[in-house]
């Protein structure tokens, strides 16, 4: 898998003249990597992913995925969105199988996948229950197995956990990991929350605010890639130093946003 973006533009026309959104937008996503976009509000993160998933066009640039341009979305790509986009009146295990069916994909082999998927997300318990009896962050559990059932190339994420409490947050991001060195899958998450970007990604782009450009890309190395990470490497230096230098860059493109405006 390789997802590229090149030169991506895009405007939104308003009443008071055209908003760029974002501009020369460069970046790639490789096989098996746990990609990070961080910026500020407003820096044009939802835009980003909506157009990588092809839910609105560009206004100028291209992305592509395997070097296929996405012209609309399409089954290469998984999304999970912040709020829990789960159909009430399906029971989990439906929930899950609905892409499949849609695919057109045989009974057997829908059943198998969602057993399957339920298992990996650890849900097997309440495939027959129907959303409104499920936690948060089980919600969302449900949301990565349905994105993940239909084999996506690349999973999209945008801000997932962001509705959730810091604890199901935390619980939920050491879950996203394990799943991601379960699968192998290949994730490209937004988020503004800098703590979790560090956390879980391999490496972050971060955005300027309006115009949304790329301002910086940080490789993240941090011990425990391979096996499974733990929160302790919160507390080491070298995570403490990624933190603080890309919140530093945040607030400084916020402050000169605020001067702007002033
Ligand atoms: N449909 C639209 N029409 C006009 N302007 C838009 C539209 N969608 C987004 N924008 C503008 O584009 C910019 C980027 O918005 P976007 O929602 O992508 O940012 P974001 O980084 O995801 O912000 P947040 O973290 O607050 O969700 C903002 O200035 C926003 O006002």
């Amino acid at each position: 898998m390789h997802l590229e973006v090149n030169n991506l533009q895009k405007e939104f026309p308003t009443k008071q003249g055209a908003v760029t959104a974002l501009k020369n937008i460069n970046m790639h996503v490789e096989t098996g990597e746990f990609v990070c976009v961080i910026g500020a509000s407003g820096s044009g993160k939802s835009t980003l992913l909506r157009l990588v998933a092809g839910l609105d066009f560009p206004s100028s640039g291209e992305i592509k995925v395997d070097q296929v341009p996405v012209i609309g979305p399409g089954r290469d790509r998984g999304m999970v969105f912040q709020q829990y986009t789960l159909y009430p009146w399906l029971n989990v295990a439906k929930n899950v199988e609905f892409g499949l069916k849609l695919q057109g994909i045989s009974r057997a082999k829908r059943k198998e996948r969602v057993d399957y998927y339920l298992n990996v997300v650890g849900l097997t318990q309440f495939k027959n229950a129907l959303p409104k009896a499920l936690s948060g962050g089980m919600k969302q559990r449900v949301a990565i197995a349905r994105a993940l059932a239909c084999e996506p190339k690349i999973l999209l994420m945008d801000e997932p956990f962001g509705a959730l409490d810091v604890q199901t947050k935390e619980t939920m991001q050491q879950f996203l990991l394990e799943i991601w060195r379960r699968t192998g899958t290949s994730i490209l998450m937004i988020t503004h929350d800098v703590e979790e970007a560090v956390f879980l990604a391999q490496r972050i782009y971060v955005l300027t605010a309006r115009p949304g450009t790329v301002q910086r890309e940080f490789n993240i190395n941090l011990p425990g890639k391979e096996e499974a990470r733990s929160y302790h490497v919160k507390s080491l230096p070298e995570f403490q130093q990624y933190r603080e230098t890309i919140t530093q860059m945040l607030r400084d493109n916020t402050v000169e946003q605020e001067v702007m405006v002033g």
